[in-house]
């Protein structure tokens, strides 16, 4: 049976990367994603400013909406303070089996939650199955399409209290613009756009930070 891309991705991490150290990992599928076969990771550029929004907030309780092979649940797991946690959702099996032991060689398994199966569904379950009050951040990566119906989704399940910070990827590429719309003219919302660039290549992307106001 032909590996899957993903697979590989995972190998080359097993085979260059120090299990237990979440910045190795990271480093070693950059380093695969931008020099043998591109993947839809979030990358080093962009993952500076997730960086910088998630030791902003510091938070308690995040959620990450599509897994892929968990480059940025390591990333965001390893900035989370003792007792915070992640819960990170995957709707592709095939990515979250590569996820689930990504974040395991990385060694942070015990702050992330990954949940396989649609955000749509898996996101009114949060509070009575997944023990959630409120989210702290909440970070979109998953299909450009879901972005508002979840982030509408979120309000409707009380999710959200003043001051949850949203993140969006790929707000230019794929791009998001019903989602841009939507929130830039939502006044429960206080936006801000982060240029930026597709991982791994010299094109233009950016993220969307938007702060729920309550
Ligand atoms: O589908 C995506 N989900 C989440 N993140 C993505 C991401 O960062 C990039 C892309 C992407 C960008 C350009 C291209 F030619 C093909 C795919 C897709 C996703
Ligand atoms: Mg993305």
């Amino acid at each position: 049976m032909n590996q899957s891309k993903e697979q590989r991705i995972l190998n080359f991490v097993l085979q260059n990367a120090v299990r237990g150290d979440p910045c190795s990992v990271m480093d070693a599928i950059d380093k695969y994603c931008s020099q043998k076969e591109w993947a839809m990771n979030v990358g080093n550029e962009k993952g500076l400013i997730l960086d910088k929004t998630v030791e902003e907030i510091n938070p308690s309780v995040a959620l990450e909406l599509g897994t892929y092979c968990g480059y940025s649940a390591v990333r965001i797991a390893r900035l989370l303070k003792a007792g915070a946690r992640l819960l990170t959702v995957e709707f592709n099996p095939e990515f979250a089996a590569i996820a689930k032991q990504m974040i395991e060689f990385a060694g942070v398994q015990d702050k992330v939650k990954l949940i396989e199966g649609p955000s749509e569904e898996i996101i009114p379950q949060l509070k009575k199955k997944y023990e959630v009050d409120t989210l702290d951040f909440v970070f979109l990566d998953h299909w450009k399409d879901r972005y508002t119906p979840d982030t509408i989704l979120l309000q409707e399940c009380s999710l959200l209290r003043k001051g949850s910070v949203l993140l969006a990827d790929n707000i230019i590429v794929p791009g998001a613009p019903e989602f841009v719309n939507y929130i830039r003219n939502n006044p429960r919302f206080q936006c801000t756009n982060y240029p930026s660039h597709l991982e791994y290549m010299k094109v233009q992307d950016a993220m969307e930070k938007a702060v729920f106001l309550g």
